[in-house]
């Protein structure tokens, strides 16, 4: 069955203002992963504010595209109970009977059920049913809507296929009508078998599941316990000289000193008694001693008297020394106690080295990365070719691709197109590892096994097709807190679907801020020949360069799927909107959003 994008909103201002703990929004999480296989659910808590919970609503309809958006709380007759007319601002069509249902269902157990004043309707593609606040009440409604939900949103959907299929099986119980549905029987003659009964979502909301997903993880409570690492010492851990030069009490003034030692970095602080005419020779870094209160360059300073052995013996300050002048005071670059990681930044730089300034050799944990390559037709690029096979590119890529962004991979495997086969190969590595990155086998041959290999194992899918070019069957399944991303075998595609879907997941994983973990974007100048649009949004390969502070992109030639050629110089994938009768071309000049793919992204320089 093709994913089905939930969202759960409570209205509640004690849930909002956190003086309340929100139980029916997870119940109602809790209820649609038990009765939807294949579901994923985003959420979110709102005031009794009907504004706030009418924007709500039209967030998740138009910008994320959820099917079903269940509310719960605000139903009810206090003055602060909204929710229902917020849900009439925003509908097209109001679905009155699957209130009427739910009433029905509830008078059964308590006449206060006609206290509730739940809305059902559908805002273009979107069912949107309000259910009373207690969890008590949403346990009976969502029962007494349960086995309508499928057919409901196959027909908002307008999925005719589906819908005939639906009817064909209403008799079933739920499970079975929503069971998945494989998309690679292409010789049975059925209608539906000849279409993927993915639907194509857009990349976006592509992204947003697989980060929502992954958010289980742990990259959260890394991140927490960055933010709660206390620095165990100070730096300095003593009264440290910033100069080479002469540590010395200022209450001496300038003048002539008698040197009477040296002192080196890495010495035991001194704790000679100083008089206001003596000073110490000091390297910087090194420990002042503990009766200066200052350091004078020995470019403010002569040289008067050396002794015999050629050790110094008189030097002027020619300089008036002030208290801590050119003293670095013990903690004043990190106090101990402090929090270590005051600004997060995940960076292996910035973990490593700083936990090493605190006396810690730490390895981050990082998620645990398979890779695994589809195709009879794969041979390795040692192994001699013979007639009908193709060497194996994805495994190299996609492996110096995890270490070019700072990761791992800990196994790798390349699978023939068997289902068996491949069920083994997957099933073994996810004992090993919690990310498979897997190439191949994801789109609509009879021979392309991912998908029902996923579903044999567990896994939920929650898409298998996504509106884009390169990387269409693009397949991303999880079970637990293992995550599989389906690449297409395609190298380009791959290339294209690890930066966009799997390198935020496994950053995002990791800890690193939602925001940082997918690709940087810009903004960019096409600087190539006019280029034709697809129906689908483009992710095309550029070369940028710098002229006169105009970063200017020049398309890497043919952009063919295939053509592995094409990452050769590609410095950003620039994002090129799909084909509309408005907009049929691009042409130079054009102003284009690109997504960064390496930090020395400028090829060229102009001036
Ligand atoms: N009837 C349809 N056919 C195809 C569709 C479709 O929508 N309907 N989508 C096309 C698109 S778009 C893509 S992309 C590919 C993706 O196919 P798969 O993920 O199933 O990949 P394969 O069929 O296994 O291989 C595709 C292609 O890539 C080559 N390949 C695969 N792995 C590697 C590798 N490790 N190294 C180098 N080259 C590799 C493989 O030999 C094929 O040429 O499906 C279209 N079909
Ligand atoms: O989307 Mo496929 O990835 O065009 O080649
Ligand atoms: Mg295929």
């Amino acid at each position: 069955m093709p994913e089905t994008v939930f969202a759960v909103i409570t209205v509640s201002d004690s849930c909002f203002n956190k003086t309340a703990e929100d139980t029916s929004g997870p119940c109602l999480i809790q209820l649609i992963e038990e009765a939807f296989q294949t579901s994923s659910i985003l959420g979110k808590i709102v005031p009794d504010e009907k504004s706030v919970i009418a924007m709500a609503l039209c967030e998740y309809a138009d910008q994320h595209r959820v099917q079903v958006i269940f509310t719960t709380g605000g139903t009810g007759f206090a003055p602060r109970d909204v929710t229902p007319e917020a849900t009439k601002s925003v509908i097209d069509r109001e679905c009155p009977q699957l209130a009427l249902a739910m009433a029905l269902e509830s008078f059964k157990k308590t006449p206060f059920a006609a206290l509730s004043r739940a809305v059902c309707g559908i805002r273009e593609k979107t069912l949107i049913v309000n259910f009373p606040g207690s969890v008590k009440a949403v346990r009976e409604c969502f029962e007494s809507i349960k086995m309508v939900l499928p057919h409901a949103i196959q027909l908002i959907r307008d999925e005719v296929k589906l819908v005939r299929k639906t009817h064909d099986t209403v008799q079933q119980p739920v499970e079975t009508i929503y069971r998945h549905v494989c998309p690679n029987k292409t010789n049975s003659g059925e209608i539906s078998d000849r279409n993927s009964p993915f639907p194509m979502i857009c990349v976006s909301d592509a992204v947003q599941i697989v980060l929502q997903k992954v958010a289980a993880f742990g990259g959260a409570s890394f991140r927490e316990f960055l933010r709660n690492f206390e620095a165990p010492v100070d730096i300095p851990p003593f009264r440290a000289s910033l100069k080479d030069g002469y540590a010395l009490r200022s209450s001496g003034f300038a003048g002539v000193k008698t040197v009477v030692g040296c002192i080196s970095a890495g010495d035991k602080a001194n704790s000679y008694e100083l008089s206001d005419d003596e000073c110490f020779k000091i390297n910087t870094g090194a420990a002042l001693p503990t009766d200066a209160d200052c350091v004078v360059q020995i470019e403010d300073t002569k040289l008067l008297e050396k002794k015999a052995d050629g050790r110094e013996y008189l030097v002027e300050i020619l300089v008036e020394p002030k208290p801590l002048q050119d003293v670095r005071p013990i903690g004043c670059d990190l106090k101990r106690g402090s929090p270590l990681f005051p600004n997060i930044d995940v960076s292996d730089v910035a973990i490593r080295s700083l936990m090493a300034s605190v006396g810690h050799e730490y390895d981050i944990k990082k998620p645990k990365i398979g890779i695994i390559s589809t195709g009879s037709e794969l041979v390795r690029p040692t192994e001699a070719y013979s007639p009908g096979k193709v060497f194996d590119s994805n495994t190299t890529m996609l492996e110096e691709l995890l270490k070019n962004f700072g990761f791992k991979c800990h196994v790798k495997a390349v699978v023939d197109d068997n289902f068996d086969n491949v069920r083994k190969i997957v099933e073994n590595m996810f004992n090993e590892v919690d990310f498979v990155i897997c190439s191949g086998g994801v789109s609509m041959g009879d021979k392309d096994y991912i998908k029902p290999v996923l579903t044999d194992l567990g896994f939920k899918l929650h898409f298998g097709r996504v509106n884009m070019k390169p990387g269409k069957p693009m397949t991303f399944a999880s079970n637990r807190m293992k995550y599989f991303f389906g690449l297409p075998g395609n190298p380009v595609s791959a290339f294209v679907c690890f930066h966009i879907f799997t390198l935020p997941a496994i950053r995002y994983a990791s800890g690193h801020d939602i925001n940082k973990s997918k690709l940087a974007v810009i903004k960019v100048k096409l600087d190539s020949e006019k280029i034709e649009l697809d129906p689908r949004p483009e992710y095309v390969r550029a070369t940028i360069t710098s002229r006169k502070g105009e970063l200017l992109a020049t398309v890497t030639g043919n952009q063919m799927s295939s053509r592995l050629q094409s990452i050769l110089g590609a410095d950003v994938l620039l994002h090129l909107p799909g084909w509309t009768p408005e907009k049929q071309v691009l042409t130079a000049g054009e102003l284009l959003d690109a997504s960064v793919l390496r930090c020395d992204f400028i090829s060229h320089f102009e001036s």
